[in-house]
């Protein structure tokens, strides 16, 4: 069998099913915890958790292909039931999907929400993978692990094609919506590889866009007029530089995202060059990049490179979006930007006003307005690109608009800027020429540029927020130079500029002479204020190297003294343990060798007794919602929580340090076994017997239900999942051979034995083995433990050493004691003060020769086919016979 594991994301193209019919659009996963932590959750905080468990590495959030496709699938489809036959049947890895279809019509808001995007698509499905494990992290958090597919049936039409991939990514993370879930994160990656983190329930959206139109009181700009004479309280015109104008707010929240999501879903067809016009999407130039000068662009309507109109060989480009129209041009209109020309006496206005500049303040003059924009550029910009100076290209109208998205960053505006950023002689957009490094990793951020050598002395500065427009008219767009400083927001930001292109060669013509006549003196002047910064820069430079030399110096000293302490207190741990040692000689030669045999005494009474009592009609009362569905014989009884769940958990650290090697017949049972098998390992503990599986070129998954153990596994690579070995999370008859290695001595009825093995025989195709091994009672046959076991059900005795070096037992209690109070640990430790131990016990049920091949005669559809005493263990090699229910 051929399996192949993608990390975290499937790769750009697109990947198909076995049947062609459907294609795969994203994949999602998500994590959702039961309302029990409600409480400490809100929707705020919900991608600050989801970002935490990703970077913790937590297996719940993260599950691969293999993972995937060894779970049970539902279909939650959008089509109707009788569309089903065309769902995969077979997927590449040879596993055979078993699908239930869930009509998308489910009563559950859970899932209407979830797939509010996917049913305005009648061709896409989702394909969840609902595990069912129940993780055990500490007593009280649960978690619930979906993975989804999102597929679709392959479409004729582009467009529709591209109206699935958008609406695809509009999952929706709600939690007022449902009553089951406290929150729902997703995260989509689709096959464009774009990843979409802001997803708010739609009144939470709303609800954030009112609050912030209500507070927002901040200054936005340096020298704005204050004076009380705007007559419109949310728009800002500026003194020092006429003709320019600010609106905020002009988008709500809700049209921001859909505009971003459009315009990454561009973005996506223009890099895989599926947009017909391929001019509309523009690269980042390779040449800029380095200097983070350049940005992506999509254009609309007209073609510009590098602030040039082809005027005499027009490039084609897709023209202006529907969507753009309706989402930004009818919103500037109702603000007054642009307008429609009404009439010919407009349109003479319109052409008589063409040549722009001038002065005038032309903000309030409406007749330039009477024109919608057809053109529009989107400049996708990463954290830390920015745009030089320029005056935009007079072959377009006055007024140009340009409006926010994803972040408020900051424009400059002055005649004549003086701009080190990138480069010394970046003068307009893309006429910079390359040379040296970069001014800005020298120079201090706020000498990145300079304004006060503009002609007129002023500096004007606008925050450009998020959702704000910023308007050019009159001297604003003809004289002055605008730019955009480094942006500094981690998610980047976007720019709409919207312009009308001039037709009119008088008027062009006009407004060209105007704008060239100021760019041509800015130019002079940026040329000798570079002059005098160079010297300055070589100044910052070698000072920078002479700090950056002496700190080298002082770490290097720092490094050698610690050499010096670690190697001093080497030398006395060797002495203080030679004198250890030798003690330890003495005190041998005079104890009698049966005492060094570790006696594990039999469970107390009544500790193996789960049901009945008053204190576990108080736990059935307090039960989870979840455990309602749980059948008695699947619930884990306080004995095993106790005594061995928690146990783990608290020892995991330690139980790893000594235990690394697989025992000796794991070795040569998985040895044995066909070569790149697909295995389960139930049980895995610190991933010990995986590691054969992968020497022997196999792929294996493992899952064990201690979180500190799961977290070495996934520490060292492991796909791996906390999980109930009862419960286990895997789809029926998957696996080549599975192993149960060290499970079976701590279930503790037989009852609940029997379920354990038939859940792992379960997972097993027909024909394959699962090996068990469990501790045998007969020590004494050749076992290493040196335990004695005075009965079959005994406590065995783990001492936990402190930590940390010099920390005393009771310290180390304490410190586990703040567990047991989020139930994390056991509550029976014992400080044993001899061997400067915490004691914790773990419960076992040792087996006598033959009782577990009498086990599995009670298993229908297996076979005991060779059982042995390896390490102290009674080994069982169990073959399916048929299919186990
Ligand atoms: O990104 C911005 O805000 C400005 C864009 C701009 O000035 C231009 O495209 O000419
Ligand atoms: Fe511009």
């Amino acid at each position: 069998m051929r399996v192949i594991v993608f990390e975290d994301r499937f790769p750009d193209d697109v990947f198909v099913f076995s049947e062609t019919k459907v294609e795969l659009v994203g994949v999602l996963f998500c994590l959702v915890r039961t309302r029990e932590r409600r409480k400490n959750i809100s929707v705020k905080n919900t991608f600050e958790i989801i970002r935490r468990e990703k970077n913790a590495r937590k297996t719940p959030s993260r599950l691969t292909l293999v993972q995937l496709l060894s779970s049970n699938l539902i279909v939650l489809k959008s089509t109707p039931p009788q569309t089903s036959a065309r769902l995969p049947h077979a997927c590449p890895f040879n596993l055979t999907p078993s699908v239930d279809v869930v009509n998308l019509t489910s009563k559950s808001p859970f899932f209407s929400e979830l797939f509010v995007g996917i049913r305005m698509n009648i061709s896409t499905s989702v394909v969840l993978c609902c595990q069912r494990t129940r993780s055990f992290l500490g007593s009280s958090a649960r978690y619930f692990c979906f993975s989804a597919l999102v597929i679709r049936e392959r479409s004729s039409s582009e467009e529709e094609s591209n109206a699935i991939l958008i609406s695809s990514f509009l999952f929706v993370a709600s939690s007022e919506a449902s009553d089951d879930v406290d929150i729902f994160i997703c995260e989509v990656f689709p096959t464009c590889a774009y990843f979409f983190p802001h997803s708010f329930s739609r009144a939470e959206r709303s609800k954030r866009a009112r609050k912030k139109t209500k507070t927002r009181t901040r200054s936005r700009e340096m020298g704005r007029d204050d004076d009380g004479s705007n007559e419109d309280a949310t728009e800002t015109f500026f003194p020092s530089v006429p003709g320019l104008r600010y609106i905020p707010n002009v988008l709500d929240a809700e049209t921001h995202d859909v505009l971003v999501q459009f315009i990454h879903s561009q973005l996506a067809l223009g890099r895989s060059g599926k947009l017909e016009k391929k001019a509309t999407y523009t690269p980042i130039p390779p040449k800029w990049d380095k200097r983070l000068q350049g940005r992506e662009m999509l254009q609309y309507g007209t073609y510009t490179h590098s602030n040039r109109v082809y005027t005499d060989h027009e490039v084609e480009v897709e023209p202006m979006p529907e969507i753009l129209r309706e989402l930004v041009v009818e919103r500037l209109v109702e603000r007054g930007v642009f307008g429609e020309e009404k009439n010919e006496e407009d349109a003479r206005k319109n052409l008589s006003s063409g040549g722009g500049g001038g002065g005038g303040g032309g903000a309030n003059d409406t007749s330039r307005r009477r024109f919608l924009p057809d053109s529009c550029t989107v400049n996708v910009y990463r954290k830390g690109q920015w745009l030089p100076p320029h005056v935009d290209n007079p072959n377009f109208k006055r007024p140009f608009c340009t409006v926010s998205l994803l972040a408020d960053e900051m424009c400059i505006f002055g005649r004549g800027i003086v701009w080190h950023p990138g480069l010394d002689e970046s003068s307009t957009s893309g006429s910079g020429s390359s040379n040296s490094s970069s001014n800005s990793a020298v120079l201090p951020e706020e000498s990145w540029y300079d304004v006060t050598n503009a002609l007129d002395g002023e500096e004007c500065r606008v925050v450009c927020e998020k959702n704000s427009a910023i308007i050019l008219d009159g001297e604003s767009g003809d004289v002055y130079e605008h730019a955009i400083l480094p942006v500094r927001a981690e998610d980047g930001r976007i720019s709409l500029t919207f312009r009308k292109r001039d037709w009119d060669e008088d008027a062009v013509n006009k407004r060209t002479e105007e704008t060239e006549k100021w760019r041509a003196e800015y130019r002079e002047k940026r040329k000798t204020a570079y002059e005098a910064t160079k010297e300055e820069v070589v100044r910052v430079e070698t000072e920078r190297a002479r700090i950056a030399r002496e700190r080298l110096e002082r770490k290097k000293a720092k490094e050698a003294r610690k050499l010096e302490t670690l190697a001093r207190k080497q030398r006395e741990l060797e002495i203080v343990e030679e004198r250890r040692k030798e003690k330890e000689e003495k005190k041998k030669t005079k104890e009698p060798k049966s005492k060094t045999h570790k006696e594990c005494l039999p469970v107390p009474e009544g500790l193996l007794k789960n049901d009945g009592d008053d204190n576990n009609d108080k736990k059935k009362n307090d039960v989870n919602e979840d455990d309602k569905n749980i059948s008695d014989v699947n619930k884990m009884p306080e004995v095993e929580r106790e005594y061995v769940q928690k146990v783990y958990d608290v020892v995991a650290k330690q139980w790893h340090g000594t235990r690394y090697r697989s025992w000796p017949a794991i070795e040569k049972f998985v040895a044995n076994q066909p070569k790149n098998g697909f295995v389960a390992d139930i049980g895995c503990g610190n991933g010990k017997n995986m590691h054969d599986v992968v020497k022997g070129g196999g792929t294996v998954i493992g899952m064990d239900f201690s979180h500190g153990l799961i977290e070495i596994c996934a520490e060292q690579g492991f796909e791996v999942q906390v999980a109930d070995a009862l419960m286990v999370p895997y789809r029926s008859r998957v696996f080549d051979y599975a192993l149960n290695i060290a499970v079976l001595h701590h279930i503790s009825s037989e009852e609940r034995r029997i379920r354990m093995c038939e859940e792992t025989l379960r997972v097993v195709k027909v024909g394959g083995v699962a090996l068990f091994c469990a501790w045998a009672y007969e020590q004494d046959k050749g076992g290493v433990s040196g335990h004695d076991f005075l009965a079959q059900d005994v406590l065995v005795p783990f001492h936990k050493r402190p930590i940390a070096k010099g920390m005393r037992p009771a310290e180390q209690k304490e410190l586990d004691d703040a567990m047991v109070r989020e139930g994390k640990a056991p509550s029976h430790g014992e400080i044993n003060q001899e061997k400067h131990t915490v004691v914790y016990q773990r419960y076992c049920h040792v087996y006598k020769e033959g009782e577990l091949e009498k086990l599995f005669e009670k298993i229908p559809g297996c076979k005991v086919e060779a059982a042995y005493f390896d390490f102290g263990n009674w080994c069982v090699e169990v073959r399916v016979t048929r299919e186990l229910k």
